[in-house]
């Protein structure tokens, strides 16, 4: 039987030759509302597209035939990844083949900022010849403070040190060693802020990242910076950016990506010394044609022969082990998040062990799966492929260590992360030899599943605390789940590990820590 694959946004014509030459019959059908797009993906085992086709839960549900959305780019927040996985569907990026160009537009819009590009060619074309009205700055010099040193932040480091500027990051998972290494300064958010002439933001939006040029933010810069953002829209406060243009605090703004999409309206829009395009960091023959051939070789790969490259939502996996790996990665998986989201961002060295039947399987893919919950926790591009060199091009130690003993559990999989303050520890073990049970939680002894939204709780062992716990989650208006609790001695430090309907927020967050004998609330998404 044929398979079909629909390339819904406007993609370089070698992926539809690419599957063709590979007998994947394709239709190329751009600029289709979602109802449009609902109604025929059905027919469709592949979905190719790059950021303008909304891939929602909506029409998840309606690809009925679905098996891979192959996103020719690198962000995928306008795909639904959790409807896509809970639909089995394959989400894959191709993560370096725009990074190039993506940094290289950041370059062109400073100088477009620094020398009042646009206006002037508009000024001249309009017949004005205004020589003394645009005076510009020199970029020599001038320090540049880079949001972020991934892919993208770090070849616009090299980019900047090449024109003599200065570099500082700001990017928490940015080893002091690793900016030696691309000969840039790490430094806090505020100092940046303090001391940039230009800023260029290169982060995800997440939920640490949105609104980071906030108002507040934005008035800790220095007068007259100069900021550019090719990322994501929603990193800075777009009304605040506009009254600090106005006000002259910020001396030039460059956007390339807005809050909403298409961006056809903006306060921004107008204000002396603010450019903008339409999203076009990536739009380059160069970089267009590597993302077209990239993902069509990757969902051809896919769709014909079950090869998994650059997924999101699945490990990279031969089809021989991938019965066996699958329910030892998910527990790998939710192992790594738990201590990305509570040891955090300071973690030097990671070892996964391996002990039992877990020492007779191949254990890359168990790392790799640590790995990407453990990155994921810092970039929402990561996966399996690309954690592994993504933390190793962060100067993060990782040592795998099997055990062939067997100790209490007949197979187990431990994390243990170093960090400056020291190690912390967790392991799981699969029951029926299919099932994730978390049993060692930051040295006490715990038995919980892992999966949603879920709270880490640290506090004193004390009669009828966990009463007032439930009666505060109760009061929020939080449902409880699963509810695990372990202790070291009575009296002593206890751990309980809640799973909740639902996401949790600040507010209760605050409400928990002041419960007596908490010490520690980490909300978790696992
Ligand atoms: N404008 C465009 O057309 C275009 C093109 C390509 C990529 N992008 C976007 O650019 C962004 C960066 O892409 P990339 O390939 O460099 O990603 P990347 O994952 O390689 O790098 C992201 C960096 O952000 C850092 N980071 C995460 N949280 C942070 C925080 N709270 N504060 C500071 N730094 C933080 C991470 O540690 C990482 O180093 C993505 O959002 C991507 O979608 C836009
Ligand atoms: O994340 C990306 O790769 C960029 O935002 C590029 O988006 P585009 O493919 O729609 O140009």
């Amino acid at each position: 039987m044929t398979v079909k694959v629909l390339i819904s946004d406007q993609m370089d014509p070698k992926a539809a030759a690419i599957f063709r030459e590979r007998g994947i019959e394709v239709d190329e059908i751009t600029g289709q509302t979602p109802e449009e797009l609902a109604a025929i993906i059905d027919q469709y085992e592949g979905l190719a597209i790059r950021s303008s086709t909304k891939v929602t839960a909506k029409i998840i549900d309606a690809a009925t035939n679905l098996k891979v959305v192959g996103r020719a780019g690198i962000g995928v927040d306008n795909v639904d990844i959790p409807a896509a996985t809970a639909r089995g569907v394959v989400v894959m990026n191709t993560p370096f083949g725009n990074s190039i160009t993506t940094a290289e537009h950041a370059i062109a819009l400073m100088f477009a900022l620094a020398r009042q590009l646009p206006e002037a060619d508009l000024s001249t074309q309009a017949g004005k010849w205004e020589k003394n009205r645009f005076m510009g700055v020199e970029v020599t010099g001038k320090t540049l403070g880079l949001i972020g040193a991934g892919n993208i932040g770090s070849i616009v480091a090299s980019r900047a040190l090449g024109l003599k500027m200065k570099v500082v990051a700001f990017d928490p998972f940015l080893t002091p060693e690793r900016a030696v290494d691309l000969g840039i300064e790490k430094v806090e958010l505020d100092e940046l802020l303090k001391r940039a002439d230009f800023i260029t933001l290169h982060t995800p939006l997440t939920d640490q990242t949105r609104n980071i040029l906030s108002r507040d933010n934005i008035a800790k810069t220095k007068r007259g910076v100069r900021i550019i953002n090719c990322a994501r829209g929603g990193l800075i406060d777009e009304a605040a950016l506009k009254d600090a243009l106005d006000s002259g605090q910020v001396g030039g703004a460059a956007l390339d990506v807005f809050e909403t999409e298409p961006a056809k309206a903006s306060p921004l829009f107008g204000t002396p010394n603010f450019i903008s395009t339409p999203h076009l960091g990536a739009s380059t023959s160069e970089a267009q044609v590597n993302v077209a051939i990239q993902v069509a070789e990757q969902m051809s790969d896919f769709l014909l022969l079950g090869g998994v490259t650059n997924a999101i939502n699945m490990p990279s996996l031969s089809a021989e082990e991938a019965p066996k790996l699958r329910p030892y990665m998910a527990l790998a998986e939710s192992l790594g998040k738990l201590v990305g989201q509570v040891v955090g961002e300071d973690i030097k060295a990671v070892a996964i062990e391996v002990e039992g039947a877990a020492a007779q399987l191949n254990p890359k893919p168990i790392t790799g799966a640590v790995l990407a919950g453990l990155m994921g926790t810092y970039s929402d591009t990561v996966n399996m492929v690309n954690a592994p060199f993504l933390a190793k091009e962060r100067g993060l130690d990782v040592r795998e260590v099997r055990h062939d003993r067997e100790g209490a559990y007949h197979t187990l999989v431990a994390v243990e992360a170093t960090t400056s303050k020291g190690t912390r520890r967790v392991a799981g073990t699969l029951f029926g030899n299919a099932n994730p049970r978390l049993v060692e939680l930051f040295g006490i002894e715990i038995e919980a599943e892992l999966g949603g939204s879920m709270l880490y709780i640290v506090n004193t062992d004390t009669p009828g605390f966990i009463g007032k716990l439930g009666t505060a989650l109760g009061e929020a208006g939080i449902n409880i789940a699963t509810f695990n609790l372990g202790r070291r001695k009575a009296r002593g430090d206890a751990a309980s590990l809640v799973a909740v309907d639902g996401k949790i927020g600040p507010d209760v967050v605050k409400t928990l820590c002041a419960l007596e004998g908490v010490r520690k609330v980490v909300p978790l998404v696992i």
